[in-house]
């Protein structure tokens, strides 16, 4: 495979089920190597981009690609590992034996004992599988996503339900396995976690991609100030000049604008509508940014980059 080729690819992907668009025209690209997280609200669309991307759903219009074939190509497939939000998994089963059993697919897998060793399942190898705990039934879910040494690895919502500790137990696994070579996908509602994993983040809202970009690259952007005022002047106006970043048609009616320098932004401002009012200035935190790009359609459409 062409090593400049991404690893996995959805291009212009939509679908929808019903009236409801859960996807519209999503393009994102894995790249060898990389922690990708895919980061949004309850129904964004992330679990309905993974299902395109590990090819547990076909698109509506698009495509899907993984490693440079239909993801429903079990050649492809074979190249990853998926671990789903809602697995169902026999309960008789002891931990060992689900473990052995989906390492026997594949052809070149890690030995039992590391596998458990990374899912911390050592101690609970000879337990039924029913007989665990919702938390400790996720981590033999993971140990089957990462039994076959896969290259790429996709988790939906990994740590959800869990607690603090186990949340960083498990990212500290998940650095480890990127230390590795392993490619891996993560969804994800917590800000914190895309920040502390990702190389990348994809943050997705209404069935769309937001923002992808670096989380290093998105704070720069939170690290704008972001001033809103009253004014005559339309939002292309503003757009249009030095050091103006995002302009939106806040609820209020007021304009919001973010920018990196306050003061120069309000000297020209002023000057070209000396009826500005309302004015308020706030500290953009890696919060608000995301906040304010997740927000209702209506400003969303209005916000284009300068
Ligand atoms: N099988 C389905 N049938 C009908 N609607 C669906 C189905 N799967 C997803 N949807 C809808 O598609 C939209 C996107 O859902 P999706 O599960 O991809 O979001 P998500 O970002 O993973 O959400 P969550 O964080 O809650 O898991 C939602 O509005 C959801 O209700």
């Amino acid at each position: 495979m062409d090593r400049s080729m991404p690893l996995a690819a959805l291009r212009g992907a939509g679908k929808r089920y019903g009236a409801v668009r859960a996807l519209d025209g999503v393009g994102l690209e894995v790249r060898a190597g990389e922690v990708l997280a895919v980061l949004g609200a309850n129904g964004a669309g992330k679990t309905t981009a993974l299902g395109l991307l590990t090819g547990r759903i076909g698109c509506d219009e698009g495509k899907a690609e993984l490693f440079g074939r239909d993801p429903r190509d079990p050649l492809a497939r074979r190249g990853i590992g998926v671990m789903l939000q809602d697995t169902q998994l026999p309960d008789t089963l002891r931990v060992d034996e689900h473990v052995r059993l989906f390492s026997s697919y594949y052809g070149d897998p890690r030995p039992l004992a590391e596998t458990l060793a990374l899912a911390g399942l050592e101690a609970l190898a000879k337990r039924r599988y029913g007989a665990l705990s919702g938390g400790q039934q996720r981590r033999v879910q993971f140990a089957l996503a990462i039994c076959g040494r896969p290259p790429l690895l996709f988790v939906d919502e990994p740590t959800t339900g869990l607690d603090v500790e186990a949340r960083r137990a498990f990212w500290q696994v998940l650095r480890a396995l990127r230390a590795g070579g392993t490619a891996i996908v993560l969804t994800t509602h917590y800000l914190e976690e895309a920040d502390a994993l990702a190389d990348r983040i994809v943050l997705m809202a209404g069935g769309r991609v937001l923002a992808d970009d670096s989380p290093a690259a998105l704070k720069a952007r939170a690290s704008a100030r972001r001033v809103h005022g009253f004014s005559a002047l339309a939002p292309e106006d503003l757009r249009a000049w030095d050091g103006v970043r995002t302009v939106a048609i806040g609820d209020d009616g007021r304009l919001d604008v973010s920018c990196d320098d306050v003061e120069a932004l309000l000297r020209r401002w002023f000057a070209a509508d000396p009826q500005l009012h309302g004015l308020e200035v706030r500290q953009q935190s890696l919060e608000d940014a995301f906040l304010h790009l997740t927000a209702a359609p209506a400003a969303r459409h209005d916000e284009v980059s300068a």
